[in-house]
């Protein structure tokens, strides 16, 4: 008995299996809680003591023949509604494998689980319904927001993303169907970001629809009223984010896809107050500014060299202009230099001189005050992105315009090739059907010199025997950083500033390695995309720190150091690897 017991302490000092994770589920609760669920992978050891067996079909398989399985299944299917179903199915089904084909076939996955395939599932969102992931608040629920917060299984939530659903990539208002946008970030969050599924929560603000369509469908699955305005809508903001800084004061709250009009003033009111940012304004203005510093070093120019022409002034066209020009800042310009390197266009064109060729002279535009700063002398208002291009010579398009059929013209990008050795063309809408341009038509048109970047994804073009690899310009590359960083360092991040805005793009461009360099690209593989996250995080609580109170720097836990810090960062970042649920060993030793 003794030489026994010595031989299974012998055992258990050299064991190599991870300690087991506590569960207090069994049976087929664990078998039905995503966060738990194994499906055939549970051993025969956790089959056994978790009361399983005969539940589960006998073959055990492993995490590699479960996710060469799925693979498969979603590969057979034609469209990638079909296969973006599939892998909804599996993510309500178990967290972990679907997390971990995420982020293991990146490449083939995003654009199934985002964009572009997230627009149509959105579109399709009432009739495919299946199952709710999420919370909604409605007009119905006013009063009950903080009350309804503790519905949510979670008691620590570290991240959310929040729609009203009016501004649904380049689609419009699509009301409560929205809610595919907050799930498809989430799900970046955890492959990407190291988030657990666990501590994030997609919230649609049910505030009504004005999309006539949704209103008369059968399948339209939110309140089917016209949208709140006024006060009543913002009252409802306000009632959620003081519900949701009662329930979790730790948590990032990120504002997406609501219609500029909202976006604009809900940022400007809830930045200072409240950690939250809003990803199509700053998200996207840090990636873009990612991009351009990329495009800038590759060609071993500076920044400032570049000149800018931006179709769209909404939220995400004038967000990335002004995150641009506090880069050039940052790169030794002045604000008042840096803004004369931009053109903006919207419907009507140019924002420009109103010189009387488009129009009266004397009737100036009503512009709102977010536009007046952006109006340029050096073109006519009302100008035609072409009559700018002449006039202005930008060396850079920004399409971020949200119309179908591609804004950006030969015309325009032959004009552009005739004074920039390589113009740099990043037509960012999204979904696809929105890009102003595909790469294949700005490679051609530029005779393979220009340097191309997108929204949504694009498969490489050869041109002349040469093949050009298009880089997707999408605030995926930040946005998990930034809200692992907060959630990481809640007390360094009280609130997302500017300046973490700009270290977070540096740290995005800084990401790409000499050979992503060497083949033009302005961003590093999505292959990498947690290292990029995790170097986002990083230079964000860098930044915390340098702004924190002595008080704060000396209580945290963090290491301030560089290596330190990146080793805290992977060390706190959710892996999707199943965890054995019990001790392997058999119970009854003696
Ligand atoms: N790649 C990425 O990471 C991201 C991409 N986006 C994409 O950006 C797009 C725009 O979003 P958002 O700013 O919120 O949208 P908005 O609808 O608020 O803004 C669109 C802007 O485009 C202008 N516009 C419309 N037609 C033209 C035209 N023919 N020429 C020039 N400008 C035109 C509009 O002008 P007017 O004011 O006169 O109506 C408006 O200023 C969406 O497709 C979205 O998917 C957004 C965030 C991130
Ligand atoms: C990418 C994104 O946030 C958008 O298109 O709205
Ligand atoms: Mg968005």
């Amino acid at each position: 008995m003794r030489r026994m017991r010595r031989g299974w302490q012998r055992l258990l000092a050299t064991r190599t299996y991870p300690t087991p994770v506590k569960t207090e589920v069994k049976g087929t609760e664990i078998m039905h809680d995503p966060l738990w669920n194994k499906g055939m992978a549970f051993d025969w050891p956790e089959r056994d003591r978790l009361n399983l067996r005969g539940l589960i079909p006998p073959r055990v398989k492993s995490e590699k023949e479960q996710v060469e399985r799925v693979l498969r299944l979603v590969r057979s299917e034609e469209t990638d509604i079909r296969k973006n179903l599939i892998l909804q199915d599996l993510h309500d089904r178990n967290e972990t494998l679907f997390h971990k084909i995420v982020l293991e076939h990146i490449g083939e996955i995003a654009p199934l689980i985002y964009t572009p395939t997230v627009g149509i599932v959105c579109q399709m969102f009432g009739v495919n319904y299946r199952r709710p992931r999420g919370m909604y608040f409605s007009r119905h629920d006013r009063g009950l927001f903080g009350t309804m917060l503790h519905n949510w299984p979670s008691d620590d939530v570290k991240v959310i993303v929040v729609t009203d659903g009016s501004r649904i990539l380049g689609l419009g208002d699509l009301g409560a169907h929205g809610m595919g946008i907050p799930v498809g970030k989430l799900a970046l969050y955890c492959a990407a970001g190291g988030i657990a599924p666990h501590h994030v929560l997609p919230v649609v603000l049910d505030v009504g629809t004005n999309n006539p369509d949704l209103l008369a469908s059968e399948d339209y699955i939110g309140t089917p009223e016209k949208r709140l305005s006024g006060d009543e809508y913002y009252e409802f903001v306000d009632e959620f984010m003081q519900a949701v800084e009662a329930r979790w004061p730790k948590c990032v709250v990120q504002f997406e896809d609501f219609e500029t009009p909202r976006a604009v003033p809900l940022l400007a009111k809830y930045r200072d107050d409240y950690r939250c940012f809003n990803d199509d304004i700053q998200g996207t203005g840090c990636v873009t500014l990612a991009g351009l510093l990329s495009a800038a070093r590759n060609a071993g120019t500076s920044i400032t060299d570049i000149k800018v022409l931006c179709a769209g002034a909404g939220s995400a066209g004038l967000g990335v202009c002004a995150q641009i020009v506090d880069g050039m800042v940052e790169a030794g310009m002045s604000r008042e230099d840096a803004m004369a390197r931009f053109v903006v266009c919207t419907s009507q064109g140019a924002l420009g001189k109103p010189d009387g060729s488009h129009g009266d002279p004397n009737a100036t535009r009503g512009l709102s005050d977010d536009r007046k700063p952006w109006v340029n002398p050096l073109v006519s208002d009302g100008a035609s992105m072409l009559e700018a291009i002449t006039a202005f010579r930008p060396t850079c398009l920004l399409g971020l315009a949200a119309q179908p059929g591609g804004l950006f013209t030969e015309e325009m990008i032959k004009a552009m090739t005739t004074y920039a050795p390589a113009p740099i063309i990043m037509p960012m809408s999204n979904p696809t059907s929105k890009a102003e341009c595909t790469p294949e038509q700005a490679y051609a048109w530029s005779e393979g010199t220009a340097v191309v970047a997108t929204g949504s994804p694009f498969a490489p073009v050869t041109i002349h025997g040469k093949t050009h690899t298009p880089s997707q310009c999408n605030n995926m590359y930040v946005f998990p950083g930034i809200g692992l960083a907060a959630a990481v360092a809640p007390s360094l991040i009280p609130r997302v500033t500017d300046k973490m805005l700009y270290r977070a793009a540096v740290a995005c461009a800084d990401a790409m390695t000499a050979e992503e360099r060497a083949e033009g690209r302005t961003f590093p593989d999505l292959k990498r995309i947690r290292d990029v996250s995790k170097a986002v995080a990083c230079a964000v609580i860098e930044e915390g720190f340098r702004t924190a109170s002595a008080h704060d720097r000396l209580q945290s836990i963090i290491p301030q150091d560089p290596a330190g810090l990146e080793a805290y960062v992977e060390f706190q970042m959710w892996k999707p690897v199943y965890h054995p649920l019990v001790d392997p060993t058999p119970r009854h030793f003696d």
